[in-house]
This record gives C-alpha cells, structure tokens and sequence, in this order.
C-alpha cells in the first residue's frame, strides 16, 4: 500500500486510502504521530499507529463479542472524494465511505444500515480529523466510534496529561470505575475509557513540547499505553515501542454511543496543536 504525501511549508502528511488512516503527520521534520516500525501495510490489516478509524463499534463493542475488533472501517477501502486541496501552508483531504463500499468486509453484515461516512483531515499549523456519519435508512441507527490517535512522545513515563482532573472513567486494565484525580501519568499498561467533552493536553518534557488536543462531538476520551508485556505480545509493535506512544482518542462509546435517526447526521472530531513545553 503505498501512501498519498503531502507537503506544505509548517510539515508532511501522509495517509493511505484503506481506513482513510493518517499515518503520519509531521511538523517541519518532527513527527506528532506515531506509526510503528512493524506495522503491516497489508489489505485488510490495521495499521498500527497514526490514527485508525474505529466504526461502528469499539474494540469489542457493546456486546463484548464483535469482531473485527474496532469495527470495519479501519480496515474499509474508503474513497478520496472532491478536491484534494494542497496549497503552500495546508492539505485538505475527504474520503468517503458507504454501506455499498463496505459491503462484504468482515463485520459489515452486523451493521445491516445505509449510510454515508466522511472523514475530513485538514493540515495547517495544526490537524483536524473530523468523521462524520448520516443515516440514509428509513430506521434509526446507532454505533460507536473513536479517532483512535497514536501520538509520538519522548517517553510515556514522563509525559502528563491534563484536562481530565474530575472525570469518571472505566478502567479496562483494573476493570473497575474509578475518577481521575489532577494529571493522568503513566505508570503501568493504562487503558482508560473517560465520560470527558474537555480539551487536553499532553505535556513531553523530553521532547520539550505540548500536545492540545482539542474535540467536538465526542462524550468519551480514551487513553491507552500497552505498557511492555502487552506490547512484547503483539507482532506489529515493536518491543521498545511502547515507550514512545500514547493513544489519545476522541471517541463516542459505550452508553455514549451515537444515536442517529433517519437523515441524522453527527460529526466526531478532534484538533491536534504543538507547542513549545507547557509546564501548567
Ligand atoms: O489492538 P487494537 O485492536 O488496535 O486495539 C488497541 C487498543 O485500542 C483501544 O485503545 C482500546 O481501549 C484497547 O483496549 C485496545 O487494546
């Protein structure tokens, strides 16, 4: 699978029509998202790193039992559509997707729907990643999703995270609800489900700069590190990898799934800015 690049005067995208997966994002030569140096490029593979579209369901989904983990469209063969518009300073690309493109994948008969799916990626300083999703059936509808981010920091062990100090969240490693108190550090595998609409941001002192994630449309954010174990066990992450990343996912899942009637559209999105270290 070979990506389609683009060049403007602040960076360097990079992105792959299956899943319309950004796979790299860069800032003059310096890279904001993080894509491992194992992941298959293969049809119909996810790809590890950058940022996976998960849709209609989150890892398992609300059953607990769905397969493929994350849902189709990640691995979907979703189409460019309108004008790539690349100029000096921004790259602005759509890609669409719908019921008819992903008919025949595995987990489309689960989502027995007509829909429309658009994900928007826009680059100037910073990224915006907007999916939007609208019922074309004559029966409501509803799914998950996440713009599942992978975000490259110096390492995981000193970075911090704030802007989630009072959320509730469930804890997928401990498998028990708890609420965040002040900044999230990372300590161990962390696997985080978080009831949170609040921007955050994700402060790397080894690479001496902040990450703003801002984001709309999404009830839920989701923080994941594997940590060493779970990494050493999964073939498209490399052994020291993990210590290089964090997900950072704007999502809607869960009792936050998205409900939409018939001509009912919704947009999940989420805003990624660089700066030099903030210390607050
Ligand atoms: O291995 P994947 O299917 O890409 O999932 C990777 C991870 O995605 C999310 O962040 C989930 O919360 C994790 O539980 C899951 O392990």
């Amino acid at each position: 699978m070979t990506p389609r690049t683009y060049r403007t005067s602040t960076g360097t995208l990079l992105a792959h029509d299956q899943g319309a997966h950004v796979t790299q994002w860069c800032v003059g030569d310096s890279p904001v998202v993080w894509v491992s140096a194992q992941s298959e490029y293969a049809e119909g593979r996810p790809i590890r790193g950058g940022v996976p579209i998960c849709w209609p369901w989150f890892g398992p989904g609300r059953s607990g039992d769905m397969q493929p983990s994350h849902g189709f469209a990640r691995i979907a063969p979703w189409r460019l559509v309108g004008d790539e518009s690349v100029d000096g300073e921004s790259a602005r690309l759509m890609w669409e997707l719908t019921d008819q493109d992903a008919r025949g994948l595995p987990g489309a008969e689960h989502f027995p729907h007509a829909f429309t799916a658009n994900l928007e990626v826009v680059v100037t300083h910073s990224a915006s990643i907007s999916l939007t999703v609208r019922n074309d059936d004559t029966r409501p509808f509803d799914y998950e999703a996440a713009l599942h981010t992978y975000l490259h920091v110096g390492d995981v062990r000193q970075t911090r995270l704030t802007g989630l100090d009072g959320a509730a969240y469930w804890d997928k490693v401990t498998q028990s609800a708890e609420t965040q108190h002040g900044d999230l550090t990372f300590r161990g595998e962390t696997d985080r489900v978080h009831t949170s609409d609040r921007a955050v941001a994700l402060h790397d002192p080894v690479l001496e700069r902040t990450i703003t994630i801002d984001k709309a449309g999404s009830p839920t954010t989701v923080v994941w590190n594997p940590w060493a174990d779970k990494a050493g066990a999964m073939s498209d992450f490399g052994d020291q990898e993990w210590t290089q990343m964090v997900c950072v996912e704007a999502a809607a899942v869960g009792s936050d799934a998205v409900g939409l009637e018939p001509g009912g559209e919704h947009t999940l999105s989420t805003m990624f800015t660089v700066s030099s270290l903030d210390e607050s």
